[in-house]
């Protein structure tokens, strides 16, 4: 990509605007959609007059690219994804000003959930969930988008069903092996797309159905993960196995602890059912799985 010249130097520069807050409802007859997203905007421009001459006559103003978040929330007059929205902005930028080369769009979506009464959807209620949506476009002058999309803060647990054993041990090593222990994560992956899915919301869906899924194993048994690492590569194997659209699958999974309590000198011990819940410091276990062939078609 590469900045401009000025002198001995080279400048690398974008603009933009950021947490840009915005919610959406689309009205269909009385069944209402509604959206909260967060939207940050960056342009790459010919505006390096304006770092070094002070000339700004090739900015478009960052207040000019909030404002734009608005116009076109208001224009789409159907109920429109996180992705779809990134791409349109990002087209906006790189087609409205001749002066800008690229765009990049980072959105997140509040998880507002429709709220389910009875079993019956309700028209116009929502309840504020706890996972967050995330997606960014980065839109080239040529007018193509890369979209990727993801999930965060989707905190799982186990109460059973994982072990770590058989890993190096030295003179550091205090960790006892087991096959009987909790397992929690607060996971946040992001997923490349290599082409347009037909359904966005619908993969998203999916995504986080197959990540939980392959996480639990079977409501009836479960299923036995031997590593945090081999759970992590297990569900980004099946997302790439189920959804074509997707290139690569990328997943942070911290390994939050639950410690056992063991006191037997006060007649605490530890028989799997009293933990120490903690936060830090957890293990971090993070991996990107990709298709082979999209590798080495791009060498
Ligand atoms: O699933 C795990 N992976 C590790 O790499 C690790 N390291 C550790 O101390 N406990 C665990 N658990």
């Amino acid at each position: 990509m590469g900045g401009d010249a000025v002198g001995d130097y080279e400048l690398e520069h974008q603009h933009g605007k950021a947490r840009v807050r915005v919610a959406r409802v689309w009205r269909e007859g009385n069944s209402h959609v509604m959206v909260e997203w967060s939207v940050a905007i960056s342009v790459r421009s010919k505006s390096l007059s304006a770092y070094t001459e002070g000339d700004n006559t090739a900015v478009v103003a960052t207040d000019t690219i909030k404002n734009t978040v608005y116009v076109l929330a208001k224009r789409c007059c159907r109920s429109l994804s996180l992705e779809e929205f990134g791409v349109m902005l990002g087209e906006h930028f790189v087609t409205t000003y001749p002066e800008v080369t690229e765009a990049h769009v980072s959105l997140n979506q509040r998880p507002w959930e429709r709220v389910s009464i009875d079993g019956l959807q309700h028209e116009h209620g929502y309840k504020l969930g706890l996972e967050n949506r995330t997606a960014e476009v980065h839109t080239t002058k040529d007018g193509k988008s890369v979209v990727t999309a993801g999930v965060s803060d989707l905190r799982l647990l186990k109460t059973t069903k994982s072990g770590f054993e058989g890993y190096i041990r030295d003179k550091y090593t205090l960790l006892l092996e087991t096959r009987e222990r909790m397992m929690a994560s607060s996971i946040r992956s992001v997923w490349r797309y290599s082409r347009k899915p037909s359904d966005y919301n619908e993969v998203y869906a999916t995504v986080r159905k197959i990540l939980e899924s392959t996480f639990f194993g079977p409501c009836k048994g479960g299923v036995y993960s031997p590593s945090v690492q081999n759970t992590l590569y297990l569900m980004a194997k099946e997302v790439l196995l189920r959804i074509p659209e997707i290139e690569s699958v990328y997943l942070n999974m911290p390994n939050i602890h639950f410690l056992p309590v063991n006191m037997p000198a006060i007649g605490v011990e530890f028989k799997d059912d009293v933990y120490l819940p903690t936060d830090e410091p957890h293990g971090s276990i993070e991996a990107k799985l990709s298709r082979k062939e999209l590798i080495t078609s791009k060498l």
